[in-house]
């Protein structure tokens, strides 16, 4: 007879038990292509797919950057945007687990540079994302749409995104009992994104209830609350577009906003082919100009003030270009180009006084060009280092004189890059949207973090495998040490 194996039933049982931790620790995942006008970016999102309603927690898993431009300057070979997002796509098959691809929605969304191509050539634009289509169709994922966000989804999946990974919607509710004190438009933060094109404010006002001007409301129900976000995004006011601005204004022989010794000969069509100051553009026969840098900070101010229009307001309050603004209101984060630039020039503590911020800043904008260059050029791409005397100056004054921050309210400003490992942008709101990942009513229980959840469900498992051993250990067939009695 064939000898039993005594290793055989715990085995099975180890095997049963790391099957049961691999199948409820099973992931799911999402990819947003965030097709901006300067660059295109991939984000992998990741949550653990054994929630009800798929409402468990959602982290940013991998971000790859997209080499070369934004998709909308490939008018000329459109072909060309869609095979430049084929490294990054190439990396998402990597992260992902194979059997994972046909179920991982995939998404792009494009931002101003696009919106600004559909302006100026609506056939282009529909070529690029055609050939960005194409490029997506080709890969196992399920391709869910490559669409143009309206300026408001950009700004309200921004804001969305902000007080998602801050914990500030989630309301908590326990035994029947919610504990919604530290929810509402209290808690909730506003959003500010500084892109290349286009710049977004978002924010909750106990005075705005979206009756004055309409077009500036966003309405939701997220965990039970209602929310009415005061939205707005301001095309060509992105920071490349800005300088469009500023430098189409009165010519000035030497430019303030640069470095003293910044010389460059730049080609005028660098400066007004886009339709934000097309209609700016100099009768001359020259074709180059020469940009002369002045590094005068208060000059510099002055310069970018005149891009701002303040002259009419047609509702109660504006912050400018008579576009209307509730009084702001509780904490705001401010990201990407914001945090890009004030992280470089070591700006982003905003306990500091405002008016120290801008002696810092004056003393930086007064620094020879030479001295800048000689000291950053190694790590800096020039054409970043050679504007953020500009910059920094235009995000001040944006947030000072446009949106009527003080030097009382600039510490309510917090400059963010990446809230727990995510970043601050608008592509997790927007997943979680189409996901359906926030439901309009509170769950029943608050969401785990991942790490948590998996920790958990470990705990457990080596308790069930402990309790298990235990039992069987107890059935095991032992030697009786009692002397038997015949
Ligand atoms: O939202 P839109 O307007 O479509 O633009 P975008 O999505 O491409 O814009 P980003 O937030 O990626 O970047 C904003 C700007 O910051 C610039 N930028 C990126 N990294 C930077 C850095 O390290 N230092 C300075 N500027 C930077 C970039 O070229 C853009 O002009
Ligand atoms: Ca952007």
């Amino acid at each position: 007879m064939k000898e039993k194996n005594p290793w055989h039933r715990p085995v099975t049982i180890i095997i049963t038990v790391i099957g049961v931790i691999a199948i409820v620790t099973l992931v799911t995942y999402g990819i947003v292509l965030d097709a901006g006008s300067s660059h295109t970016s991939l984000y992998i999102y990741q949550w653990p797919a054994e929630k009800d309603n798929n409402t468990g927690r959602v982290e940013q898993k991998h971000h790859c950057q997209v080499a070369g431009k934004g998709i909308s300057s490939y008018t000329a070979t459109p072909y060309k945007a869609g095979e430049s997002l084929i490294s990054c796509l190439k990396e998402a098959k990597e992260n992902i687990p194979q059997k994972m691809h046909p179920e991982t929605p995939l998404y792009l969304g494009a931002t101003a540079g696009m919106r600004l191509l559909k302006l100026e050539n609506s056939s282009a634009s529909d070529e690029v994302f055609k050939a960005v289509e194409k490029t997506l169709r080709g890969f196992p994922f399920s391709y869910q749409g490559a669409r143009l966000l309206a300026g408001q989804e950009e700004g309200a999946f921004g804001w969305v995104t902000v007080n998602y990974l801050d914990d500030r919607l989630t309301q908590v509710s326990m035994g029947g009992f919610k504990y919604t004190s530290v929810h509402g438009n209290e808690s909730a933060k506003g959003a500010l994104d500084l892109g290349g094109a286009s710049t977004q404010i978002s924010f909750v006002s106990d005075e705005y209830n979206g009756s004055e001007s309409p077009d500036n409301a966003v309405s939701f129900r997220l965990y039970g609350y209602d929310y009415t976000l005061y939205t707005h995004s301001f095309l060509c006011y992105g920071k490349d577009q800005a300088l469009r601005l500023a430098l189409s204004g009165p010519t000035a022989i030497m430019d303030p906003c640069f470095h003293k010794g910044y010389n460059e000969t730049k080609h005028y069509a660098a400066v007004y082919d886009s339709p934000c100051v097309s209609d700016q553009k100099p009768q001359i026969v020259s074709e180059t100009f020469i940009h002369l840098g002045g590094g005068n900070f208060t000059q510099c101010q002055e310069v970018i003030k005149s891009v701002f229009n303040f002259t009419s307001c047609r509702y109660s309050r504006c912050s400018f270009n008579g576009i209307f603004q509730p009084p702001l209101q509780g904490q705001f984060g401010a990201f990407s180009a914001y945090f890009f630039v004030m992280n470089f020039l070591n700006l982003t503590d905003t306990s500091v006084p405002l008016k120290t911020v801008m002696q810092k800043l004056s003393d930086y904008c007064a620094t020879p060009w030479t001295q800048v260059c000689a000291y950053f050029k190694h790590d800096i791409p020039l054409k970043y280092l050679a504007e953020y005397c500009f910059s920094g100056t235009y995000i001040l004054t944006l947030m000072m004189e446009g949106y009527n921050f003080t030097s009382e309210t600039y510490s309510s400003i917090k400059y963010i890059q990446k809230i727990k490992n995510s970043d601050a942008g608008w592509t997790l709101g927007y997943m979680l949207n189409l996901t359906n990942m926030i439901p309009a009513e509170a769950p029943d229980s608050p969401p785990l973090t991942y790490t948590s959840y998996v920790s958990v469900v470990t705990v457990m498992a080596i308790l069930l495998f402990v309790i298990f051993i235990l039992i069987l250990y107890s059935l095991w067939p032992k030697c009786n040490t009692e002397p038997k009695i015949i």
